[in-house]
């Protein structure tokens, strides 16, 4: 059994640690040895998030969006491209950054990586199954250790561990 309270299991982000580690993400993007890059290209739903942030540092007005969905009662989870980005700016993907929150199994990024061969596919969060699909990311996260996104969670009353020193 594990000793973990409840409220602890699984790598919590708050919204000032996403926006550090997006903003360092986008400064491993920064610099000599990087390309000019042409444009954000962000995966819906959560790439949005870091990639406002990253076109945002990296001073890229040109933002893309790629929609990805899987269908896992009809195709023992295959993914479908329900909207794709401008094919024109896209190319092969060179000079393309591709953005996401996270890399898990690598399932999406492997679907993106076939359609756009140069692209960099750049995440925050990356789990060991997947992290070899991913350019670059900032940390590894445990893949049993569901990673629960700023915009997911709400501020919620927690129990003491002892009702110890309450009245009643
Ligand atoms: O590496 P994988 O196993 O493919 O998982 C990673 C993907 O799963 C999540 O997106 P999800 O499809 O849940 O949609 P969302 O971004 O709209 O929440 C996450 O945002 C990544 O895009
Ligand atoms: O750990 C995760 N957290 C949030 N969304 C996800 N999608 C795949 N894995 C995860
Ligand atoms: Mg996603």
């Amino acid at each position: 059994m594990s000793d973990r309270l409840h409220y602890e299991a699984g790598f919590h982000v708050s919204w000032e640690r996403f926006h550090r580690d997006a903003r360092s993400l986008a400064a491993r993007l920064h610099g000599p040895g990087q390309p000019e890059w042409k444009a954000v290209v962000a995966i819906t739903r959560g790439g949005m998030v870091p990639g406002c942030i990253i076109a945002r540092e990296l001073g890229l007005r040109v933002v893309e969006t790629i929609s990805v969905a899987s269908y896992a009662h009809k195709d023992q989870g295959a993914l479908q491209l329900l909207k794709a980005p401008d094919a024109a700016l896209m190319g092969d993907g060179s000079g393309i950054l591709v953005v996401d929150d996270l890399v898990d199994t690598g399932r999406t990024l492997a679907f993106i990586r076939e359609r756009y061969p140069k692209a960099h596919l750049a995440v925050v969060y990356a789990k060991p199954q997947g992290a070899a699909l991913a350019d670059t990311y900032i940390a590894e996260v445990a893949q049993d250790s569901w990673i629960y996104l700023p915009w997911d969670m709400g501020l919620v009353y927690v129990d003491p561990l002892t009702r110890k020193g309450n009245s009643e």
